[in-house]
């Protein structure tokens, strides 16, 4: 018998395009995220983002991604463009993340047990998990070692990132079983802009290894 998959969240990451919205919202997809981090190629301004928000508004959650702004920059942004949540990608403290309060959570770069370890100062509901490439924040399309962070989503609200595409990401969710999965590059036919059947085979693929690992778990216990 099918059971009812716990849900597994779902963040298309670095939207630059209002009709890359309608994809991602008929992929099934549950957050976006918006790009404000100087040099990235899916960086945008806050004029594009408010347009974003407004096609998104209501139908999927609105993620900003930011780096190493100060609480105070990232709460006006917050409130000029209309974002849901806040997602810290640079080297942030963990008192900025304190101050921000339950709508920011940060992103680690993990590429070693000792990087993991720092998950512990980071307080919130959320914590995503990014490959750590040296000289180069987010959006890599290298993958984070699954063993370094299994554990980590036992404990904690994972949000799963690196690397992920629509061929690889029914099997990292069967392996890490994280709350949730973020793509940026994987879903893309070039920086920022999305693929529509790649974000709908990954929306599908990632939903599909969700149910099979709740299945999977309720023969496991006899439910
Ligand atoms: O995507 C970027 O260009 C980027 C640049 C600087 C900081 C963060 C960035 N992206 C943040 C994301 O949440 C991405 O989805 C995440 O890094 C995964 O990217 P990818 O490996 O390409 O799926």
């Amino acid at each position: 018998m099918s059971r009812t998959p716990p849900p597994l969240h779902i963040k298309i990451c670095g939207l630059t395009r209002a009709s890359d919205v309608e994809v991602a919202v008929a992929a099934g997809a549950d957050m976006i995220g918006l790009n404000f981090v100087p040099g990235s190629s899916r960086r945008i301004d806050v004029a594009l983002a408010r347009t974003l928000v407004r096609a998104a508004r209501g139908r999927v959650e609105v993620v900003g991604v930011v780096a190493d702004l100060d609480s105070l920059e990232v709460q006006a942004l917050l409130t000029d463009v209309g974002l849901d949540r806040v997602q810290l990608h640079g080297d942030e403290r963990p008192e900025v993340l304190g101050a921000l309060g339950p709508r920011a959570f940060k992103a680690l770069r993990v590429g070693s047990a000792e990087d993991v370890a720092l998950a512990a100062q980071y307080g919130g509901d959320l914590l995503l998990v990014d490959a750590r490439v040296p000289g180069k924040q987010g959006g890599t399309g290298v993958r984070v070692d699954p063993s370094l962070v299994v554990e980590l989503a036992r404990v904690r609200r994972l949000l799963l990132a690196g690397g992920l595409d629509p061929d690889n990401v029914a099997e990292a969710v069967r392996g890490v079983r994280p709350w949730g999965v973020d793509v940026a590059s994987g879903v893309e036919s070039a920086p920022g802009i999305k693929d529509e059947r790649k974000v709908r085979v990954f929306v599908d693929e990632a939903r599909r290894a969700a149910q099979e690992a709740a299945d999977a778990a309720d023969g496991a216990s006899g439910a």
